[in-house]
């Protein structure tokens, strides 16, 4: 179903430490190009890298190599092939990684310690360049990709300065990063021009989602947070009791359109936060619906008592706008521009109570009332 690598270092007392397992994608029997993660089930990962390591173990000599796996639809990793140094497969490690494999390599031979082989970037492709053609056309068409790449975020160009190109010669290779593998896919797609059909869509960051039309009222708080800081979302109506299949679909894809936090509201028996949160690994933030046989008493037991396991973070009854704030301090936690405007909102909501607290010690509490508090 799938090609993996896994990239292994073996120091000289035999020590081992995996690489993340990626994806190779093929095209006319050559490698086109490398996802780092795999999108596979960490089971999988686990597969692959235990039989990668178990394959180095019974090898001799140190440093690194590469573990060529084919993922059968059965889910059984198999091996299909070891090549004992630096390798294709592993180039993203140049930037994506802590060590790269050529570092590691060096440590490994040379008997110092292994280095940490995660990956520093939550995401990274590798694209071969492969010559398009023979001569000086194939060359130009190379540099006008390398032209294009020097302008999008997180690439790192490697030319190989080959003498001579030839159609399909691996003449050099582009890194992307980036915080997602849908960012570091759209990025690619703007590097080979697949995106060149109508206006760019922005990638929604959050999602708010509401059991029906009517929870608008009180979910409009969370949009207008998102939209207070700017936050790309996607706002829409999804059932877990009306439309059921509708909300498996959406929550099963929810991360891989690269979305990072869910907001859901529903009221009376609200199960939509809940069964979403356990149809994705993505933080889901429930908003119990204000109703008028229970007050929200019921949404909001409905949505707070989870099981051990399938958290959903609830906030206080129709308090959409808390929700809103938390979705956005989850983002700001790896954007530091993001984080420095949830401090500067925090630092102005203080400053307005400060001015509140001044205004009420001068005036007292009847001037007050009757000058700031009129209905
Ligand atoms: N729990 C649930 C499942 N599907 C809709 N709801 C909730 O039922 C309430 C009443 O919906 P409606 O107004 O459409 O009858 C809304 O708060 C909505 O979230």
């Amino acid at each position: 179903r799938r090609e993996l690598s896994v990239i292994v270092a073996r120091s000289r007392d035999g020590c081992t430490v995996c690489y993340p397992v990626v994806e190779t994608i093929h095209k006319d029997n050559i490698c086109h190009v490398v996802e780092a993660p795999a999108q596979i089930p960490e089971k999988m990962k686990k597969l692959a890298t235990s039989v990668a390591e178990k394959a180095i173990k019974s090898l001799e000599g140190a440093g690194v190599f590469a573990v060529e796996l084919f993922l059968t639809n059965d889910n059984q990793a198999l091996l299909n092939e070891v090549a004992p140094r630096p390798h294709n497969s592993g180039h993203h490690t140049i930037e994506a990684c802590y060590t790269s494999q050529y570092e590691q390599h060096l440590r490994a031979i040379l008997g110092l310690p292994l280095g940490d082989p995660a990956m520093k970037a939550p995401a990274a492709i590798m694209y071969n360049i492969l010559g398009e053609d023979e001569g000086d056309s194939g060359f130009v068409l190379a540099h006008q990709l390398i032209k294009r790449a020097l302008n999008i975020p997180g690439a790192s160009v490697h030319w190989y300065a080959k003498p001579e190109i030839r159609k399909q010669r691996k003449m050099g290779h582009i890194t992307i990063v980036g915080p997602s593998m849908f960012d570091v896919k759209a990025h690619l797609d703007r590097l080979l021009q697949r995106d060149t059909d109508g206006p760019k869509k922005v990638r929604p960051r959050a999602a708010v989602i509401m059991g029906s039309d009517s929870d608008l009222p009180i979910m409009k708080d969370a949009a207008a947070i998102l939209e207070k800081f700017n936050i790309p979302f996607e706002l829409t109506i999804v059932s877990a009791h009306r439309t059921p299949e509708r909300m498996y679909a959406y929550a099963l894809s929810a991360k891989e359109r690269g979305l990072e936090v869910i907001i859901a509201g529903a009221g009376g028996a609200a199960h939509l936060p809940g069964m979403v949160a356990s149809l994705t690994t993505l933080p889901v933030i429930g908003v119990p619906i204000w109703t008028k046989s229970l007050q929200g008493t019921d949404s909001l037991l409905s949505i707070v008592q989870m099981p051990k396991g399938i958290p959903v973070a609830t906030v206080a009854i129709g308090n959409a706008e808390n929700a809103g704030l938390l979705a956005v301090r989850m983002l700001a936690s790896r954007d530091t521009e993001l984080s420095d405007r949830v401090n500067e909102y925090q630092q102005n909501l203080e400053d307005s109570v400060l001015v509140k607290a001044r205004l009420l010690e001068e005036l007292g509490w009847d001037k007050y009332l009757e000058q700031c508090m009129k209905p």
